[in-house]
């Protein structure tokens, strides 16, 4: 699976990387305490690129009690001592980039942990003892009756009750979000602003590549309003733009928005006021999954035609499962309703307003289904972003809390802990997955690396046919009547090809009718094993696809 160095040594290299999303913590262990580690990730970057990816994001790393795995940070310039050092984390990023791998961290912007020492100050109140000004109280947001912003709705609607939470040492209420124990922090001080500034810089100095760009709807309260998506929260993520255009041009910022296309897309901001590089399409997302349970995929075409159009310089993000439940936050109630029947049918897979199972449990394990939802992550427009452990087809476990159960260790080899630790899975970090169908013995990645039918195989294929086309990264998107709403089928073309996608979303074979006027003349020629099709006359082109087939092809 050797690949070529991948990434191109433009500022706009993101447009046409492939991204992995891991867990420092759950990749490798490289000194067998159960806990994985820089020195163990860094022990697996030629795998990585070996697979084909360009970009790595990792989870949080820095000090944290893990109360939110990470997202409740600590201290933002550190390490967290059970990954490492900031030694390891520097021999890491460069052995990356000597691989042509990009990193990029995460920057947990709208709060911090409860534990964090702004927010220990912060509890002091607004007046020290000795009459001074306690300037960190102003790091937050107060309140002495907890009764402001009413109009914000819960995100974690399974642990909170409410977005305040009364601090007994201060007497007074503090804004959250999210967890109790994630404070916010109160944006409308500059010095607020400011500090996150200097986060990022300690990394960007270091050569880190960029950040996702934790929960960036939330940075701004305002009376009356649902808190989100505020005029002032995005001149203050333009303000960070800036920063890093001045002083770190090419590195990357990523928007962890999850918002209706009309709201996600102002993240990216103007060609001439720039935001974010990029932003998730989270409305994409569950469509994906809603079209292969109904056999009809209208809904894709319907979101992605409502996509608005983006600065020059913007990418999607796109993904089908990360860390979190897949998010049922971006559908309509009846949609929620269906996917709940569909994907949740035990009441432990519901978390929040999502659903807490990793790609192959939620696809039955049907290699079919797998492969053709990944294949239209790749096709659609965007940058893919791949979570870890999915090109192996992992399960999940239930049985932890939270979203933990999609967030258990590599499975490396079928040896003790799966390769994840030279330690017995009882004293990981969380338990490696070791039930008959997921377990390590069975799926990892040393057995299909020697199967050429592998998954992985096959994901490091599709990668590899990506990268040698273009269009797949930069082209744009037309969709192609097909007669038929189970079968999908959308062109990508720029200036030197044009490539015609079909995917057939049911479960037995399908007839469809492809609208090919535009390229009468032209050849189908398949991208892998280069077989060519009937040339496209005037009138409907004919297709047969067997159940949830798919064709990648190129039109001659
Ligand atoms: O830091 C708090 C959380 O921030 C992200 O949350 C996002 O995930 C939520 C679901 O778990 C989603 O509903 C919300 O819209 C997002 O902002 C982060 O990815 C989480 O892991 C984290 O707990
Ligand atoms: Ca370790």
């Amino acid at each position: 699976m050797t690949q070529p160095t991948s990434t191109p040594a433009t500022s706009e290299w993101y447009k046409s990387a492939v991204f992995y999303e891991l867990s420092v913590r759950t990749f490798a262990d490289g000194n067998g305490d159960g806990k994985g580690d820089f020195p163990g990730l860094t022990g697996k970057l030629d795998y990585l690129k070996s697979l084909g990816v360009d970009c790595l994001w990792l989870l949080p790393f820095y000090p944290s009690p893990l109360r939110d795995d990470g997202y409740d940070v600590a201290d933002y310039v550190g390490i967290h001592p059970d990954l490492g050092t900031i030694d390891d984390f520097k021999v890491f990023l460069r052995e990356a980039h000597a691989r042509g791998l990009k990193v990029v961290g995460d920057l947990v912007t709208n709060h911090t942990s409860s534990d964090h020492a702004w927010f220990q100050a912060a509890r002091r109140g607004p007046v020290l003892p000795d009459g001074t000004p306690n300037e960190y109280h102003d790091y937050y947001v107060w309140s002495d009756t907890g009764t402001e912003y009413s109009g914000a709705r819960i995100i974690f609607t399974d642990t909170e009750t409410s977005n305040w939470t009364k601090d007994e040492q201060c007497g007074r209420y503090y804004w959250h979000r999210f967890f109790g124990n994630q404070p916010d922090l109160n944006y409308d001080n500059p010095k607020v602003q400011e500090e996150l500034l200097t986060a990022a810089r300690f990394w960007l100095d270091m050569g880190l590549d960029g950040f996702r760009v934790d929960a960036v709807p939330y940075l701004i309260e305002r009376e009356g309003t649902n808190c989100e998506n505020l005029p002032e929260t995005h001149d203050i993520l333009k303000g960070m733009r800036r920063m890093v255009d001045n002083e770190y041009p090419g590195r990357l910022l990523l928007a962890e928005a999850n918002q209706w296309p009309e709201d996600v897309a102002e993240y990216f901001g103007t060609d001439a006021d720039p935001e974010f590089h990029m932003c998730f399409n989270f409305p994409v997302m569950p469509r994906l999954y809603m079209s292969l349970k109904k056999e009809d995929t209208t809904s894709i075409r319907e979101i992605m035609d409502r996509m608005p159009a983006i600065p020059k310089f913007g990418q999607w993000a796109t993904f089908l499962r990360n860390h979190d439940e897949l998010t049922l936050e971006m559908v309509t109630d009846d949609e929620r309703a269906f996917m709940y029947a569909a994907y949740a049918p035990d009441t432990r897979m519901k978390i929040n307003v999502g659903i807490r199972r990793r790609l192959a449990p939620l696809l039955d394990n049907d290699r079919r289904r797998i492969e053709l939802l990944n294949t239209v992550l790749l096709a659609l427009p965007g940058s893919p972003i791949l979570y870890y452990g999915d090109e192996i087809g992992m399960g999940d476990d239930l049985t932890l809390a939270d979203r933990n159960g999609v967030r258990t260790p590599m499975q490396w080899n079928a040896g003790m802990s799966g390769g994840f630790s030279t330690t017995t899975p009882d004293q990981c970090f969380f338990p490696p997955i070791s039930d008959p169908v997921y377990g390590y013995q069975r799926v990892n990645v040393n057995s299909q690396e020697r199967d050429p039918s592998s998954l992985l195989k096959w994901t490091a294929r599709q990668l590899e046919l990506r990268r040698a086309h273009p269009a797949f990264a930069q082209g744009d998107l037309t969709f192609v009547d097909t007669g038929n709403p189970a079968v999908l089928a959308f062109i990508r073309q720029n200036e030197s090809e044009t490539l015609l996608i079909v995917s057939n979303f049911a479960g037995n074979a399908q007839a469809a009718t492809l609208e090919l006027t535009d390229y009468v003349g032209r050849t189908p020629v398949t991208l892998a094993g280069a077989s060519p099709f009937p040339p496209i006359t005037e009138g409907a082109y004919p297709m047969t696809l067997g159940k949830y087939d798919y064709y990648w092809m190129r039109l001659n």
